[in-house]
């Protein structure tokens, strides 16, 4: 799995990036939600340039234009609940994809910080032979990741796989290296070193989840 970081340039992604961990900011939902679909915009703009482009002949009001365009059959797969706001920002590029919604939670069987990924409901189309983005915007310990690749496999084998995040820690892109195809392609805006007892990144940006749409109750 290759890894592409945003914030390994300078651009205005770093303004949103900050917005997103600053907390006199994040408190602000529509901005946290909107930060977090313009990074998926902007990462739906990069990932653009590595698919596969055919020239077509478009006609205008004065004559014909050829231009390249992609023809990759896109999926976009996004994780609740967090990943609500990233699917709407990739949606807004590739506005003809198909979509798939997944489940996956945090289960914390005794209480404590020991804690287990549930994946417990799914909506999808096919994924054979199509260009799948996997989107959610914390890449903590990977298990979610991981967890929702098990769980499409009796979807169909994409072609590709495009992974789409705000913030990882290095742990867990470690791991899904070990999990995902050679020829996936992790798109995160930024990376972080630490993760907590509590599989949380440090300094990241807290819960990613609630931030966007309040408290849940832990179960
Ligand atoms: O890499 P991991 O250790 O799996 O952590 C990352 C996951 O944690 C968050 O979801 P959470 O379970 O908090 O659910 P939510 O989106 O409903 O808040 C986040 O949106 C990821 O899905
Ligand atoms: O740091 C983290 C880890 C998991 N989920 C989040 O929302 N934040
Ligand atoms: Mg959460």
């Amino acid at each position: 799995m290759q890894v592409h970081e945003l914030s390994q340039n300078n651009s205005i992604a770093n303004k949103f990036i900050s917005q997103l961990r600053d907390v006199h900011v994040q408190k602000d939902r529509m901005r946290f939600r909107r930060n977090i679909e313009r990074l998926g915009e902007i990462m739906s703009y990069e990932l653009s340039q590595e698919l596969n482009y055919q020239k077509q002949a478009i006609e205008t009001p004065l004559g014909t234009s050829e231009i390249a365009q992609p023809d990759n059959e896109v999926v976009i797969c996004s994780i609740l609940r967090a990943g609500l706001p990233l699917h709407q920002g990739i949606l807004n590029y590739f506005d003809d994809a198909e979509n798939s919604f997944i489940s996956a939670y945090r289960h914390h069987p005794d209480n404590d910080e020991n804690f287990e990924v549930l994946v417990e409901y799914m909506a999808s189309p096919s994924l054979e032979g199509k260009t799948l983005i996997l989107a959610d915007p914390m890449l903590a310990t990977g298990k979610s990741f991981s967890n929702v690749l098990k769980a499409i496999a009796p979807m169909g084998k994409p072609a590709k796989i495009h992974l789409v995040s705000v913030i990882g820690s290095s742990e867990g892109i470690e791991f899904l290296k070990t999990e995902f195809p050679e020829n996936s392609k992790l798109w995160i805006a930024t990376i972080d070193n630490e993760l907590d007892k509590n599989g949380y990144i440090v300094p990241g940006l807290g819960d990613a989840g609630d931030l966007c749409y309040g408290q849940k109750l832990q179960h």
